[in-house]
């Protein structure tokens, strides 16, 4: 399944061919795939799936084994000015010399050496990147004594800085608390939006974004499947790609996928699922409470 989007005509991002393996462990093959500009695409998947390398290949970081990727138009490449990066969170180090605002700043002029001196459109874009995503009041604090979720949030700034065309986001949301997912996710969407710019957003859990996603492209044991969300969100579509019998339940407008039985306990989730007897499935097997995470 390889539905175009309707709306979009120019190419952002295509795959031909593509495959991708570590050893023996094939990510995917064939894969053939193109996300048109303006488009809001999500990367959905268990553990291990391959959502980040994803990321990394449309980066120039990770090469395909075969095939080939382009993105804006030319071969994938490292320090593409027209990609931005949100990388899935890792602390900074607590004696960084950086205040949050230079980091934010570092978007803008990174690529050139020494101190940075930012001009008056430059600080201005940097202001209004720190209140877009709620850290104006620790601008002028050294990263390195910010909480997870505030670092996090200005990454989603400075990825933004350089006006990107494509924004990547690996697990953008994560560690924020549930006002700041929301204004983060908003402010993404808005970005989309606004500016006709396209996303590319790896998550476990589609829920968040859900009302902003027009295609998901689904990772499992080395196999993928992509569509709408309507269209990949389905039992039977799931239940093929994990190759085990895999339900999705819609409530209240949210996704939850059930491994195996729908009647039977299980940790649910969108995008990862555990289930006792799906271990020869790589999905993971801490079958455990019946907790609906959603
Ligand atoms: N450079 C590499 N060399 C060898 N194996 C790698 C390399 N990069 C990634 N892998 C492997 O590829 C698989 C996919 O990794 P990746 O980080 O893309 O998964 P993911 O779907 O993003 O997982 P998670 O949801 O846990 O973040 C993993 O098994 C990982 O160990």
């Amino acid at each position: 399944m390889n539905p175009q989007h309707p709306r979009i005509s120019q190419a952002s991002i295509a795959v031909h061919n593509g495959e991708l393996s570590f050893g023996s462990r094939k990510l995917w093959s064939e894969l053939d795939l193109t996300i048109q500009q303006g488009e809001y695409f999500a990367v959905l998947g268990p553990n291990g799936s391959g959502k980040s390398t994803f990321l990394k290949v449309v980066l120039g970081l990770t090469q395909l084994n075969s095939g080939s990727i382009s993105v804006l138009g030319s071969p994938a490449k490292t320090g593409n000015p027209g990609v931005g990066y949100i990388p899935q969170q890792r602390p900074l180090p607590t004696n960084a010399p950086l205040r949050a605002r230079d980091f934010v700043g570092l978007g803008i002029d990174g690529h050139k050496w020494g101190i940075r001196v930012g001009n008056k459109k430059q600080n201005a874009v940097i202001d209004q990147l720190l209140e877009a995503v709620g850290a104006t009041e620790y601008a002028k604090v050294p990263i390195g004594l910010l909480s997870g979720g505030e670092q996090q949030r200005l990454r989603i700034a400075q990825a933004l800085a350089n006006d990107p065309q494509i924004l990547l986001a690996d697990e953008a949301l994560l560690s924020l608390d549930l006002n700041h997912q929301y204004a983060v996710s908003d402010l993404i969407h808005r970005y989309n939006k606004e500016k006709n710019a396209t996303v590319v957003f790896v998550t476990h859990e589609i829920n968040p974004i859900i009302d902003h996603v027009d295609r998901v492209l689904y990772l499992a044991n080395g196999r993928f499947t992509v569509g709408t969300v309507e269209e990949v969100m389905r039992s039977e579509v799931l239940s093929d790609l994990y190759q085990t019998q895999v339900t999705v339940i819609r409530t209240n407008g949210r996704y939850v996928v059930v491994g195996g039985d729908a009647n039977a306990p299980l940790d649910i989730s969108a995008g990862d699922i555990t289930h006792p007897h799906c271990s020869d499935h790589g999905l993971g097997s801490t079958y455990a409470e019946r907790e609906i995470r959603a």
